[in-house]
């Protein structure tokens, strides 16, 4: 059969290749050996070759440059002794699978055909003239991703390349030996997606480089524009996609780009852990991850206590709808807006000409300089000068007045009660200091007027400098000050907001207990950095926000600022909001157009989904009242079901019947999601005699096989065998804009979801079509 003979010889390439790779292996092996050697014995022998001599100042130069050489020679082995591990560790991954598909590719003009194998690395033959294998990422593999056999074409250094694709193969090799094989006529086959997607969700992602869709590589190589926004419905793989590029762009600017020249904004810490692995496996390092909150709180926690945003939707999602809530939900969705960017401009340029509010420099219990004489000096510098310069000029005319009184507090006398007030101890450690630093050597210490003066000089500097570290630190300006009074300003009572009274002083009362509601925080440090000048991020090129309908419109402006120079990859479904500011309009991905310039962005969409069976996504696309059709990939499972209960004890009781079913069925993860965090807490409690399961918290920062408990904002972006909605009774689930809630935590689940309610079911639920679940 000639299928058979087409396996024989494929399993035959494996095999040379594989003996190919044992060779490369063993010959990296011998050079990593005779690196680690010289690495070690270098270590040994470092000073052996260093000239030491510090008699003359030219002996000085010398010893230093032999220093410099000694060590630079010593990191350039450790550099390539590290390589060496990684090539060991890629060639290792080789030797498992080498390579995933295969193109026979003919170019206009050529004679030969070529077959192009395609895998995670490249892979040279033993004369190092041609490629056995070539890297996913080569220009030459764009192909495999991008068409079905026919005319093809690809660029390769700024040269578009045709011809004709006569075989396009898909392999499954585990351990070396070739599982599967199709012929396939479309992108990529459907045979190896669905092998893939039936497989057990895992509390590690993983890579998807065999199955990439067409579009989805478009993403991973697109690089046309500053702003790529990917916009795509749950489950669609644009997180997969961010993240191949990521190990793209690594790749494609090996020379210029690193790792940590890369940063990825993640929903939550459990996300972070849940991603982690994707790039080692294909053998690249980790970009560098947080969450937007993080950043934030590094900068605030020293002057307020900040409110997390999943306290914000906790408290959002889970109060009664009256007047303090839709007070509080009008300050969250003004603040996250545009509008109250441009207020704050205006506001900005107000303080130009008056209103900059600055604190008193207190010496010693005493205010030396009030800010009033601040606030003159700074108004009475040219108008010209932006706001961050004044500032760094007054900064400079503190440091010189602060000069000027550490010259005169010398002769105050708290300095000779300090000074004589020295123990002994203390003494001798400030004369061992003052001798170090060379002020006075043995023979001038006898001199007591000298030595009085030294260290009558010492005791003010001591007092002195926490002052000037804070002045430099430009502590002097009352910005937490000059934000509350953002709410008492005269201008601002035109064109505000409804409940514009209550959000002021919600405001201000907060803010004078020292806290910051999350709403606040990203404008504040806005307005922060403007009046100080804060350096942007100037070693971030790329910066990746992923659930990007999470952020505001004021969120996204500002990171535009603080990253001018990275290009940026937002990814988002607006359907998946779940932020008070974000839904009705005002997420940052609904404002794309008003924040950048049309020729800095591209936006892609993907419309296909893949984590979940057709019947679950069918389902839950109603939930969204069908406003958008999704394309689910075709992998039947079970029809989602509704169950209504009686009363909390048969609720409960019925979902733990069901976990165990779902357990001894083989799913490993299995999450039974809440709406808020509290409302886990309480089923947590009701259920941790009966199940082995996890709670999961803001806090959690691991993604733990089995069953968890888990609110839905923390399951974001996560995915798992089975998910079990807690409650989905009209009373939970009551309003209009708590559809995104339902739809996210119903697209959690790859193959089966079951919707249990405490009486009546949601209305919300109204909307899906009867046939497309079980009661
Ligand atoms: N081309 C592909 N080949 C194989 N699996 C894929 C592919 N694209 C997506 N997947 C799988 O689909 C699931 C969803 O992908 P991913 O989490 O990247 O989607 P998402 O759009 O970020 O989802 P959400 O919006 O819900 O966070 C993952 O299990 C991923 O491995």
């Amino acid at each position: 059969m000639p299928e058979n003979k087409d396996f024989l010889f494929e399993q035959e390439r494996i095999n040379r290749v594989i003996d190919e790779i044992d060779h490369k292996i063993s010959l990296v092996e011998a050079k990593g050996g005779a690196l680690k050697h010289d690495v070690v014995s270098l270590r040994k022998t470092f000073w052996d070759d260093v000239t030491v001599n510090l008699d003359e100042p030219d002996d000085v130069i010398e010893t230093h440059t032999s220093l410099r050489q000694q060590s630079e020679l010593l990191s350039e082995r450790e550099r390539s002794h590290g390589l060496i591990h990684k090539q060991l560790a890629n060639l290792q991954r080789l030797k498992v699978s080498p390579y995933f598909g295969r193109i026979d590719f003919q170019e206009i003009g050529e004679e030969k055909s070529e077959d192009i194998y395609i895998g995670l690395f490249s892979l040279m033959d033993e004369e190092d003239e041609d490629f056995l294998v070539y890297d996913w990422r080569a220009p030459i593999s764009s192909m495999y991703y991008d068409y079905a056999p026919g005319p093809v074409k690809y660029r390769a250094m700024d040269e578009t390349i045709t011809g004709e694709m006569t075989l396009k193969r898909q392999y499954i090799i585990r351990n070396g030996k070739l599982k599967g094989m199709f012929d396939t006529g479309m992108t990529i086959g459907d045979e190896m997606l669905q092998e893939v997607l039936s497989n057990q969700a895992n509390p590690q992602m993983k890579n998807i480089v065999a199955t990439i869709q067409k579009e989805q590589n478009e993403i991973i190589r697109n690089n046309r524009k500053k702003y790529l926004v990917v916009r795509g419905a749950a489950g669609s793989g644009k997180t997969s996609a961010a993240l191949q590029r990521v190990a793209f762009l690594l790749y494609q600017y090996r020379e210029k780009l690193q790792a940590d020249n890369i940063l990825l904004f993640s929903p939550n810490q459990m996300f972070n852990s849940y991603v982690a692995t994707v790039l080692p496996e294909l053998g690249e390092e980790n970009m560098q991850q947080s969450t937007f909150f993080q950043y934030l709180s590094g900068r605030i926690q020293n002057e307020f206590m900040l409110e997390d945003p999943f306290s914000q939707m906790e408290y959002m999602l889970g109060v009664k709808r009256d007047g303090d809530y839709y007070s509080r939900q009008k300050g969250i969705q003004f603040k996250a807006s545009l509008s109250y960017k441009n207020l704050m401009d205006t506001y900005i340029d107000y303080l130009s000409n008056e209103g900059m509010t600055f604190k008193n420099i207190v010496f010693r219990n005493e205010v030396f300089i009030t800010s009033e004489e601040i606030t003159a000096y700074f108004y009475q510098l040219d108008k010209n000068i932006s706001i961050p310069n004044r500032i760094t000029l007054v900064k400079d005319w503190l440091l010189e007045q602060l000069a000027l009184k550490e010259k005169d507090e010398r002769k105050q006398e708290w300095v000779e009660e300090e000074r004589e007030l020295l123990g002994r101890a203390e003494y001798l450690k400030v004369y061992k200091k003052l001798q170090k630093e060379q002020r006075f050597t043995e023979d001038t210490f006898d001199d007591q007027e000298r030595e009085e003066i030294l260290l009558n000089k010492w005791l003010v500097r001591r007092r002195i400098k926490p002052l000037k570290r804070k002045i430099n630190q430009l502590a002097f300006l009352d910005v937490p000050k000059i934000y509350q009074n953002l709410f008492q300003w005269p201008e601002s009572q035109d064109n505000m907001p409804a409940y514009w009274d209550e959000i002021a002083y919600m405001t201000i009362e907060n803010l004078k207990n020292k806290e910051l509601l999350y709403e606040d925080a990203t404008p504040f440090l806005y307005l922060k950095d403007k009046l100080e000048g804060r350096k942007s991020f100037m070693n971030i090129r790329h910066v990746i926000i992923d659930e990007a309908q999470d952020y505001s419109p004021f969120q996204f402006a500002y990171l535009k600022m603080i990253f001018p120079y990275s290009q940026m990859t937002i990814l988002g479904d607006v359907n998946q909001s779940i932020f008070t500011h974000s839904v009705n309009n005002q997420s940052g991905l609904e404002k794309v157009d008003e924040l950048f310039a049309p020729n800095e962005v591209e936006e892609i969409r993907l419309t296909k989904s893949y984590r979940s069976t057709k019947q679950i996504i069918q389902f839950a696309e109603d939930i969204l009242k069908g406003n958008n059709k999704i394309e689910p990939f075709n992998r039947n499972g079970e029809k989602p079901s509704i169950s209504v209960v009686e009363n909390k004890a048969v609720l409960h009781n019925t979902i733990v019947t069901k976990v165990k079913s779902l357990l001894d069925n083989g799913h490993q993860t299995i999450a039974i999601i809440t709406k808020t965090e509290q409302e886990a807490a309480d089923a947590y409690r009701a259920f941790e005699e009966y199940l082995p399961l996890h709670l999961v918290k803001k806090e959690t920062n691991s993604y733990e096989k089995g069953v968890l408990i888990i609110p839905t904002y923390l399951a974001k972006g996560i995915e798992f065998d089975a998910v079990i909605i807690y409650n989905c009774s009209n009373d939970v689930y009551v309003e209009d804009d708590e559809r995104t809630v339902l739809y996210t935590a119903c697209t959690r689940a790859m193959h089966e979801l079951y919707l249990f309610s405490l009486g009546e079911k949601s209305a919300l639920l109204n909307d899906v079509d009867k046939n497309k679940y079980r009661e």
